[in-house]
């Protein structure tokens, strides 16, 4: 055909090429899937082969077929296969992490960390029901009344000697943070309890104090408490 449109359009004759003898590896399929359905009008579900029987794909798996069943792709066989990972040493083992029983589950053993019992606190602290009438709106109304609660007429130097003299209930003073004040009036309002308070009667109870409650401003809570300032 092609040659025969050469000849028509430049009245030539072209020198004859042989076409490149081009071998393809296609076999016949099998007669019983020339049709979708077979002669006797059944219809024929089996797939083709796949990849197809004459395919490279086939020729190379059987040619390196360790078997040696050929045209089969070839098995791996365990020889062939990399070797498992070797199992964890006991030097490995993370402390805490569940272990392997040997009944092959994991423990609920707790992490040695967290094993301790929890340290035990000794002292309850308590919050004392205060009286009617003793609560923190009364002794802000107490504080703002204009009552003398300092017990002093002027602001004065108090050396630790002079701080020990007022140790007890109803002449009680204590020091907190460089300032002197007088707890006496504040004792039935403290939602600790008197008994706590009297603690730091007649003495610096700067450390005790930020112990218990350092959230508690002790400045504003007994301003108008202020004896005076501790001096060496
Ligand atoms: C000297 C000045 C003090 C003032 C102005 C003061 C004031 C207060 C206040 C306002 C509270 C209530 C705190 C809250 O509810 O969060 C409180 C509770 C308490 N205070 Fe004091 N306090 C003083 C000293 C002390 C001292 C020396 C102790 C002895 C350890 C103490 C023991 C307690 C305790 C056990 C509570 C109750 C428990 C708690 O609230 O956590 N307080 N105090």
């Amino acid at each position: 055909m092609t040659s025969y449109l050469r000849n028509w359009i430049y009245g030539v004759t072209p020198v004859v090429q042989e076409e490149p003898n081009i071998l393809l590896n296609i076999s016949p399929p099998p007669s019983d899937h020339e049709d979708s359905a077979s002669e006797d009008g059944e219809e024929n579900d089996e797939p083709p082969a796949f990849p197809a029987l004459s395919s490279a794909q086939r020729m190379s798996s059987s040619a390196q077929n360790s078997s040696g069943t050929l045209g089969l792709p070839g098995m791996l066989l365990d020889s062939s296969l990399m070797p498992p990972p070797p199992l964890p040493s006991k030097a490995l083992r993370v402390p805490g992490a569940p272990q392997p029983t040997a009944s092959g589950g994991a423990t609920l053993q707790l992490p040695p960390s967290t094993t301790k019992p929890p340290v035990k606190v000794s002292k309850r602290r308590e919050k004392v029901a205060l009286a009617p009438g003793f609560g923190p709106l009364d002794w802000a109304a107490l504080k703002s009344s204009g009552a003398d609660l300092r017990g002093v007429e002027n602001l004065l130097r108090v050396t630790s000697s002079m701080l020990k003299e007022h140790n007890k209930r109803d002449d009680a003073w204590t020091a907190i943070n460089g300032r002197v004040y007088n707890i006496t009036p504040y004792m039935p309002f403290h939602p600790g309890g008197e008994k706590e308070l009297m603690r730091v009667a007649g003495r610096d109870g700067t450390k005790l104090f930020g112990l218990t409650h350092a959230w508690v401003n002790v400045e504003y809570m007994l301003d108008a408490c202020v004896v005076g300032f501790l001096v060496n």
